[in-house]
């Protein structure tokens, strides 16, 4: 590629969009790069238009803004319009910061940038060429709880359901972790995990359902074949691509890029290969090396002034991850802005022992040091620990926010509501329907179930259709339910089938208002999930979702999505936030850029290796803390510290 000059700044300043929030048409206003990148950050950033850039850098060390200056730089000094970059990452939080610095720095121009996930980049393409896949109109995105749905199902008819708790979730994750292996074409195959994988997805294609491989598969397929394709409308070359978190991808991710960029986009990556937190997914730590072998002029960038941690943090994080670092070498060791309290590192026994002592601390901060304990966080590794972590602090009477994200939708509260919201965008989808019919009321015996099931398949119909035709014999209630003992005993078919059409229409009828939505969802909720059986959690639950969908109805200006399927995005991305008096329970994958006072990080290294870290380094920085503690003569914790750290 040969490298372009700078063209004039015309742009930079120029363009009018729209205030996201408010909808109000924004004055033309100036603006181009931050004056306050450090050396590092500027030479990333000021690379020509065309070069292909390697960003590497340790936490904290601004590559978001770098890459956001990058986005910029780009617009301003080679009048690149900002429909021609295409930014991807890795969750929808990362497009979230991204968007947001974006949106600080040129209002005007932050809604016409691309920013994706591989995902919703590769949906994106699907919706234009839906047909093309196969799909029919009103297709949907298999969520995870969906799939465990399909997968349980036909796990149970192909190997029996006799198979126990533990051998079905053992081939659960082997079929999960082969359906991605298949994304890879040299990836072996099974012919007994087919069987399954070919009943999973005839059952997904009959609900007209994608889950996140079909997506990424499909999205491959197209970019694939467009990539040969002349220009037009619908094949879109973009000038830059600009990709974060790169550690987070895999090898089908970065052949994916490759076709997007079509040999003429450039490509600039930043990442930390210290902070992969997909290797389960098949991160690629040696993507780096083949991105040098594959592209021509890659220039290599490192920043290491950390602008987030101590110094005392950025050491010991440091100690933490050297011996198994990808890239620390002594000049590129990260810098801190500040000095701070050194970190504790406390050795227990074992799992309980560690949530002891967590509870001991937080109690000791919470009443000897007045910290409000919404602002303290414990992190744990996995999601199983969360919970154990939750319960035992729970048990010595510390409230407790677990974040992570669909808590609130996988609340047994709220799943019936949330079956029926993915089921009124697309009514073939007979696994939400069966959800309604089975959970938690039995609106129908399991009987009648595979009978009306029967019933559909043999005339081709989705189940809703089949209902709505149904015979007599569907037409009464279920034989278990003695309506005169159960003054709230669940409704007969004939009521169900009326709610459902109600509500929907309700909804329907007004896609952009909250009060629409929450008055279907309120009429649904009374014949879905019994919130007078439940008690007042349910009541809690519900109005936590309530809530919700009125402070996100506002921030809704785009006419093609409704209030339903943003409410169901929206979820994903944010969580409630911890209430005064909540501590915060959160992996440490779930908390990455939440901002927190206190941390508590627990398990991290639950059986250490190598011998730095876990023997010397560990008891020095426990003798160093205890002496400093001495030393001031309180004995207590050491203070949290004054600023806040971004996770
Ligand atoms: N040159 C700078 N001057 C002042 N503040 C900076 C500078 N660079 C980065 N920061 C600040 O440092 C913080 C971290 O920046 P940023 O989120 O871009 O880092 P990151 O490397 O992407 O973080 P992560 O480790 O989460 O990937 C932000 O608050 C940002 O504003």
């Amino acid at each position: 590629m040969s490298e372009q000059d700078p063209g004039d700044a015309s742009l930079a300043g120029g363009a009018i969009g729209y205030d996201l929030i408010s909808g109000q048409a924004l004055e033309s206003k100036a603006w181009g790069i931050e004056e306050d990148l450090n050396d590092q950050q500027l030479r990333a950033v000021q690379l020509p238009v065309d070069a292909n850039i390697q960003v590497i850098a340790g936490p904290g060390t601004g590559k978001t803004k770098t890459l956001v200056n990058r986005l910029l730089y780009i617009l301003t000094e080679y009048n690149v319009p900002p429909e021609k970059v295409l930014v991807l990452t890795f969750t929808n939080r990362a497009i979230h910061i991204f968007r947001e610095s974006l949106f600080k720095l040129a209002p005007a121009i932050a809604p016409q940038v691309e920013i994706h996930t591989f995902h919703s980049y590769c949906q994106s393409l699907i919706s234009d060429h839906w047909e093309e896949v196969g799909l029919r109109p009103g297709w949907t995105v298999a969520d995870d709880m969906d799939q465990e749905y399909i997968l349980t199902e036909v796990i149970k008819e192909t190997v029996g359901s006799h198979t126990t708790a533990r051998e079905f979730r053992v081939l659960s994750n082997k079929l999960h972790t082969y359906k991605r292996s298949l994304l890879n074409k040299s990836a072996k195959r099974d012919s007994k995990l087919d069987e399954i994988l070919t009943k999973y997805e005839t059952r997904l294609a009959g609900c007209n359902m994608l889950d996140y491989d079909g997506i990424l598969k499909l999205g491959y397929r197209l970019a694939e074949k467009y990539s040969k394709a002349p220009e037009s409308d619908k094949n879109k070359y973009f000038s830059a691509l600009l990709i974060d978190e790169f550690q987070d991808a895999n090898l089908f991710q970065w052949d994916l890029t490759c076709l997007i960029a079509k040999g003429s986009a450039s490509i600039t990556i930043v990442g930390d290969p210290d902070q992969s937190i997909f290797s389960f997914q098949g991160a690629s730590s040696n993507l780096l090396d083949i991105m040098k072998k594959q592209l021509s002029d890659v220039r290599t960038v490192v920043l290491t002034q950390n602008y987030r941690s101590s110094q005392e943090i950025v050491d010991a994080a440091s100690a933490m991850i050297r011996e198994d670092s990808h890239f620390l070498g002594d000049e590129q060791m990260p810098v801190g802005l500040f000095t701070g309290p050194k970190p504790i590192f406390k050795k227990s026994l074992d799992s309980t022992s560690e949530t002891v002592w967590v509870a001991n601390t937080i109690h000791h901060l919470t009443h000897k040091e007045n910290v409000e304990p919404s602002s303290i966080a414990v992190l744990v590794r996995t999601n199983g620990r969360k919970d154990s972590v939750a319960a035992g602090l729970r048990q010595r009477g510390i409230e407790v926010a677990i974040y992570g994200p669909l808590s609130l939708l996988k609340s047994p509260y709220i799943r019936p509501l949330y079956s029926f919201l993915k089921f009124i965008q697309n009514f073939e989808q007979d696994i939400q329907l069966l959800y309604m019919l089975r959970n938690p009321n039995k609106i129908l015996s399991p009987k009648q179930i595979s009978e009306a099931q029967s019933f559909s398949r043999s005339r081709g119909l989705p189940l809703w259709e089949a209902l709505q035709q149904n015979q007599l014999w569907l037409r009464q209630p279920t034989t278990r339910v003695n309506k005169s003992k159960k003054p709230h005993g669940p409704p007969d078919l004939d009521q169900f089938i009326s709610v459902i059409n109600k509500s929907a229409d309700i909804i329907h009828s007004n896609v952009h208002d909250s009060e629409s939505l929450v008055e279907g969802l309120q009429l649904v909720s009374q014949y879905l999930s019994w919130p007078t059986r439940y008690g007042d959690k349910a009541h809690v639950k519900q109005q936590e979702l309530f809530d919700l969908i009125t402070s996100i109805a506002p921030l809704l200006k785009d006419e093609s999505t409704s209030l339903s399927s943003s409410l169901l995005a929206h979820t994903r991305l944010q969580d409630i936030a911890a209430k005064p008096g909540e501590v915060v329970v959160s992996t440490i994958h779930n908390a990455k850029g939440r901002l927190q006072h206190c941390l508590r990080r627990l398990g991290l290294r639950p059986r250490p290796r190598g011998s730095c870290f876990a023997g010397e380094c560990w008891e020095r920085r426990r003798n160093d803390s205890s002496a400093a503690r001495g030393a001031a003569g309180s004995g207590a914790e050491p203070q949290p510290p004054e600023a806040p750290y971004r996770m």
